[in-house]
């Protein structure tokens, strides 16, 4: 659900009008509305709400400085997976110890950094990273908090660039290494053992591998408790999926349904970490048609947003629905692939749509608000697109249009 909707003919982004917002500010523009960030965070926060819990928002699914705070407010943590995203949490008004840190390269540099910050939890992926965390904190005279990521082997069923919970993925330690891990970790000066984790892949439709996964952990929980290791949290991860076409989803309620009684007697803290669920129907990418060309072979809308604004439509094949701003009801369709104008033919948002456009219409990518700022590239020297947030009946340019001259700053010619 999400607060975009069409009226009076027009699409409206909470209560105001699309096509006005992008005439003001230009396009390709992000619009994001901050009730429907806010309504997915407390979905989730109010799923789990039975337990003490975290909610760690994904940043990597949209890290703009605004969308943070608006998440930090309701009191989010945060799961992030570099130094710059540490930084941005900080600088929103992020809760350092709500932070968990996830990722499989991270640098003595970024670990120094989220010690000196008191990040809650790093979620560990290897041997070698356990040792070089724990160096990095003794060498500080503090102890890491942390949690292995483990890798469970299930399969997410989802498009293999975004599954993690496999053996053939790079991420987390084999349950059997993490039972290792953890005995040793319990003698490493720099490391004090905190949780266990697991985040298996993204745009899940269906609970039952996160549950899988969850049933592996919890059996390790046991052996290691009679092992005398025990854990304060566990982190179930992301993952769960939005509709962009008529994908059934799982709402957080009912994933919370089927996990929480698993987890019943053993007084674990549970920490999430979603990403997409809470940010991806809260936005959207207005783009407005340059040209139409009409081919032989192909018709071909020609818009002002591209691979570089948003790369999901290419780099996954993923399907995201495109709609007209002010639909011309009246007016015989046409099928149309909508590219953007970069020198690759895989510069494509949409393939084989109706729409029924003129040159100078604005079209919506909806569900644009997760992994699409955050993956856009200045490929082509092309400037990134304003972001804005909508708040009931206002509007807060929350990043302005990166224009030509950003884009040469910075840069030195040899003397
Ligand atoms: C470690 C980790 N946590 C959380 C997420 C967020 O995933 P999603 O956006 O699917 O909820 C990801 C991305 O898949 C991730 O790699
Ligand atoms: N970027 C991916 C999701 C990546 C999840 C990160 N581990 C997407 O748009 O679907």
């Amino acid at each position: 659900m999400d607060h975009f909707t069409l009226r009076d003919g027009a699409l409206h982004a909470e209560n105001l009008s699309v096509a006005a917002l992008a005439d003001r500010h230009g396009t390709p523009l992000y619009i994001y509305s901050r009730a429907t960030l806010e309504r997915h965070y407390r979905a989730f926060d109010e799923a789990l709400a039975s337990v003490p819990h975290c909610v760690h928002y994904a940043v990597k699914a949209n890290s703009n400085l605004a969308v943070l705070n608006v998440l930090a407010r309701l009191g989010a943590g945060f799961d992030i997976v570099s130094g710059g995203e540490l930084s941005r949490v900080l600088r929103a008004g992020g809760d350092a110890r709500k932070v968990v840190f996830s990722g499989v390269g991270k640098t003595a540099v970024e670990m120094q950094q989220a010690l000196v910050a008191g990040v809650g939890c790093f979620n560990v992926e290897s041997e070698s990273e356990l040792r070089r965390l724990s160096a990095v904190a003794a060498a500080r005279g503090v102890r890491a908090r942390i949690a292995l990521r483990v890798n469970p082997d299930v399969d997410a069923k989802t498009h293999p660039y975004i599954s993690t919970g496999l053996k053939a993925n790079k991420f987390g330690v084999s349950l059997a290494e993490a039972e290792r891990l953890y005995r040793e970790a319990a003698s490493l000066p720099g490391i004090e053992i905190a949780g266990i984790a697991s985040h298996i892949g993204s745009q899940l439709l269906d609970d039952a591998p996160l549950l899988d996964a969850l049933d592996r952990m919890l059996a390790l929980v046991d052996r290691l408790a009679a092992a005398g290791i025990h854990f304060k949290h566990i982190d179930v991860g992301g993952g769960l999926g939005v509709r962009y076409r008529d994908e059934k989803t799982v709402e957080p309620a009912e994933w919370a349904a089927h996990l929480l009684p698993r987890l019943a007697g053993r007084g674990l803290e549970v920490h999430c970490e979603p990403g997409r669920a809470i940010a991806g129907n809260a936005g959207l990418l207005v783009t407005r048609v340059e040209a139409l060309k009409v081919g032989e072979e192909k018709n071909f809308c020609i818009v002002d947003a591209a691979m570089n604004d948003l790369i999901r439509p290419t780099l996954y094949q993923a399907w995201m629905d495109i709609v007209q701003v002010q639909p011309r009801l009246d007016e015989a369709a046409r099928t149309y692939d909508v590219v953007g104008p970069v020198c690759e033919t895989g510069d494509w948002l949409g393939k084989d749509r109706q729409l029924a456009v003129r040159e100078g219409d604005l079209l919506a990518v909806r569900t644009a608000g997760a992994y699409g700022f955050t993956m856009a590239s200045n490929y082509n020297s092309r400037g990134r697109a304003a972001e804005l947030m909508v708040d009931g009946d206002s509007a807060h340019l929350i990043r302005a249009r990166e224009d030509f001259e950003d884009l040469v700053r910075g840069e030195t010619l040899l003397p």
